[in-house]
């Protein structure tokens, strides 16, 4: 697959070929490859993967009821990634009796951030427990400290990071019309989260554009409609073998 990666790469990025595509193809082109590399040289160097195993990681965000799980399904019945919602991990601690379960509880109530070294492990456990090589992580990293903690944890960073961009007043509607049952489906809470989320959140979602990482996508529409935009992004990545 290295072998693939690197030509393709060099096919999309040589000035020699540019002409072949426009600045948008040419600079998706460039996101889809640097996303091949699991960044720095860090992975495979001391930390959680090894040089053997080391899997696809996408991030997957957006503010409360932007559409994140709903997409990740549709990923995974598509493309064959492993969906791992942080919120979900959590919120199974809650019901099994762990000894984190009673703060863990009285976090999500109130909307606010479990201690990164809990969700870390907890991600960190279920993508040891899989046999696929490629994972969407939902609603993680949703701080700075998050993202820190993962890196220094794992020891690497994501490939890629989906961001699904949503008015607040539709994310609101689409909350409070779950119907789940979550104890945080409620307006008050949904207005913490949202201060979380603004706060905490996007500037998460900043520090990957900066680094070329993030793929923005418009979150309004069906989820069809959604969908067709997330889908170019993982037909190419079957290029490179993923
Ligand atoms: N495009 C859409 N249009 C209308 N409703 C939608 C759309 N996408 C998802 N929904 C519905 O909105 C609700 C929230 O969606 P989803 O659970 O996927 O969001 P989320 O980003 O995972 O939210 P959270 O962060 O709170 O877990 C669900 O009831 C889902 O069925
Ligand atoms: O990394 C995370 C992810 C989630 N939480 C807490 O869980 C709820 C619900 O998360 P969803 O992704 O919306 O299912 C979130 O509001 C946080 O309280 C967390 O602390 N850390
Ligand atoms: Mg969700």
């Amino acid at each position: 697959m290295w072998r693939r990666v690197t030509s393709l790469s060099s096919f999309l990025t040589s000035p020699s070929r540019s002409f072949l595509l426009n600045p948008n193809q040419e600079a998706y082109g460039q996101r889809i490859c640097k996303s091949l590399c699991t960044d720095g040289g860090k992975s495979g160097s001391g930390g959680f993967f090894s040089r053997d195993h080391c899997p696809y990681i996408a991030f997957v965000l957006g503010g409360p009821g932007s559409g994140k799980g709903t997409q990740c399904t549709k990923i995974v019945e598509n493309f064959g990634f492993t969906h791992l919602s942080a919120g979900d991990l959590l919120r199974k601690e809650i019901t099994s009796d762990s000894k984190d379960g009673s703060m863990i509880f009285q976090m999500i109530k109130e909307g606010n951030i479990v201690p990164s070294e809990v969700t870390v492990k907890l991600l960190q456990k279920a993508i040891s427990l899989s046999e696929n090589n490629k994972f969407l992580i939902d609603g993680f990293p949703r701080t700075e400290e998050n993202r820190i903690s993962y890196e220094r944890i794992i020891g690497a960073e994501p490939n890629m990071v989906l961001f699904f961009h949503c008015p607040e007043e539709e994310m609101i509607k689409r909350v409070l019309n779950r119907n789940e049952g979550r104890i945080d489906d409620n307006e008050e809470t949904v207005k913490a989260r949202l201060n979380v989320f603004r706060g905490l959140s996007l500037p998460v979602v900043n520090y990957y554009a900066a680094k070329g990482k993030l793929h923005k996508i418009n979150g309004t529409g069906s989820e069809e409609e959604i969908f067709e935009r997330v889908k170019p992004i993982f037909a190419a990545l079957r290029y490179f073998g993923i």
